[in-house]
């Protein structure tokens, strides 16, 4: 159990949330998820849930441990069908096709919809080798093409300039922050729609944390993000939208700034008032 979840003082975020933008936009949305129940053997982990992720945008879950977040977001790159005895009930649509539709290919599905998890997970080779894996698998060897997708990827990550000279190093040898940036840059070398980040910065210094935020701020420019985190500060900080989930329910989803500053439900302005979490 984290501090966070043990919090019981009140959570301020109106010094992040004051200089958002609150307008009223409408936003496509990229991601439609529609009635969707999951079971875990006989146990429902999540609950109707209903919910739309814009384009280009960042979504925050929040909710206190075991509410569904993570159970939520590996829905919408299927990574749940990889667990024993699991149901799911309901669509995801993506772009407008629902990704667990018979026809659909799974692995053409990952590479539209990357994931970054809580732990980096670098390969145990080279830096080059770890951004070129999603390419190699697909039989891309030009040397050329494979050079100019790691340039960009560090790039886009953030991570170049550390490490341009060091590329052919072991990755395992990057700090824990480095480490992440180039789990990002592996996951957007092979360009894909969405990134699903599941705590991507909770086990990081608060140094490496601020600069998977501002990446974040960064990668929203060319990709849909959708995030949990335990962070209520980083969800003000980062998102565009946030969900609040609770006991595998969405309660509540809204401009951050509203959910924050004004939620409608109870239950999300006892969570973000710190009462229970
Ligand atoms: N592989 C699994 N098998 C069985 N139950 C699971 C599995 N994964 C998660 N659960 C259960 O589903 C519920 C939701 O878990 P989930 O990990 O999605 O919550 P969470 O909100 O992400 O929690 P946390 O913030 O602690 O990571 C919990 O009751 C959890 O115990």
């Amino acid at each position: 159990m984290t501090a966070q979840h043990t919090r019981t003082h009140t959570i301020d975020v109106s010094s992040i949330l004051r200089d958002q933008k609150t307008t009223g936009e409408q936003n496509e949305a990229c991601i439609k998820v529609e009635n969707l129940n999951l079971f875990y053997a006989e146990k429902q982990a999540l609950h109707g849930v209903n919910m739309e992720m814009p384009k280009k945008k960042v979504t925050a879950y929040i909710g206190p441990s075991g509410c569904g977040k993570s159970t939520l977001l590996r829905c919408i790159n299927r990574m749940n069908d990889l667990v024993d005895n699991v149901t799911i009930e309901g669509k995801i649509l993506l772009d407008n096709e629902n990704i667990y539709d018979k026809a659909v290919n799974v692995a053409a599905l990952r590479r539209r919809v990357g994931m970054v998890f809580q732990k980096p997970n670098p390969f145990p080779k080279s830096i080059f080798e770890n951004v070129t894996y999603g390419l190699r698998i697909q039989g891309i060897n030009d040397k050329r093409i494979l050079e100019e997708t790691v340039e960009n990827a560090l790039r886009g990550a953030a991570l170049w300039d550390e490490v341009k000279d060091r590329l052919n190093d072991n990755a395992l040898g990057l700090s824990g922050g480095q480490q992440q940036r180039l789990v990002i840059a592996r996951a957007i070398a092979i360009e894909p729609e969405v990134l699903l980040l599941d705590e991507p910065a909770s086990a990081l210094d608060p140094i490496s944390t601020l600069k998977i935020e501002e990446l974040i701020n960064e990668l929203k420019e060319k990709y849909t993000i959708v995030i949990v985190t335990h962070n209520m500060q980083q969800a003000a900080r980062v998102s565009d939208y946030t969900a609040f989930m609770y006991m595998g329910e969405l309660i509540e989803m809204g401009t951050t700034s509203e959910l924050f500053t004004n939620p409608r439900k109870k239950q999300t302005e006892d969570y973000i008032t710190g009462r229970y979490g």
